[in-house]
């Protein structure tokens, strides 16, 4: 199957969310964040989490409207397989967070592995609030620990997504829609 001239999809691929839709939903992600750090003085601290949640975070980047000041972590399960595994710190935030109000920015939760690792990192750290926003929430029945996202752009079922920054064997992220494969 070809996605658009340039890319070429596995075999039996489908689609689950197209461009439009996908640009649909973090339009009203981004509001929802511009509601939410309505006012603020001090900048947002946003930490973006590599790589997956690059392609999120730049999509979001122009369209946010409140002070905020940008730095990233990058944090792997995956590590181009489709199964989580332990969690691996690469790279951790070069700016402090003590007394910061934070912004994670992720591509999804799933197991919830990652998420909960990071959202308690800023919280030994100090941080004064910690606001996680996700492109793509799976079901709870996913989850193996405990953790919120308190801004989701779009929920899925449980199927191994790529395109949209998250990748398939470590390709495909160029893709400006969503795909899964069935059987994954
Ligand atoms: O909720 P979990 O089951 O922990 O999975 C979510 C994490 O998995 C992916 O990262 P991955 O390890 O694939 O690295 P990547 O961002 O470089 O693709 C994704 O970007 C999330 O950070
Ligand atoms: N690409 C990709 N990475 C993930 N990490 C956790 N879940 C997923 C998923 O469905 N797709």
């Amino acid at each position: 199957m070809q996605a658009e001239a340039g890319w070429a999809l596995p075999e039996g691929a489908l689609c689950l969310l197209d461009a439009d839709a996908m640009q649909r939903h973090i339009e009203a992600a981004a509001q929802a964040l511009n509601a939410r750090f309505a006012g603020i003085q001090e900048p947002v601290l946003m930490l973006v989490v590599m790589n997956g949640g690059l392609w999120f975070a730049g999509q979001l980047l122009g369209r946010l409207h409140f002070p905020l000041e940008l730095d990233y972590v990058h944090l792997s399960r995956y590590r181009d397989t489709t199964r989580g595994r332990e969690l691996e710190w690469r790279t951790l935030p070069s700016k402090s967070l003590t007394g910061r109000r934070l912004l994670l920015i992720d591509d999804i939760l799933d197991q919830g592995v990652t998420a909960q690792a990071l959202v308690e990192h800023c919280r030994l750290q100090a941080a004064t609030e910690t606001t996680l926003a996700v492109m793509l929430e799976k079901p709870a029945s996913c989850r193996l620990v405990n953790v919120q996202a308190q801004i989701v752009a779009c929920q899925i079922p449980d199927h191994y997504v790529f395109g949209c920054g998250m990748d398939l064997n470590g390709l495909l992220r160029n893709l400006p829609a969503l795909y899964y494969l069935p059987e994954a």
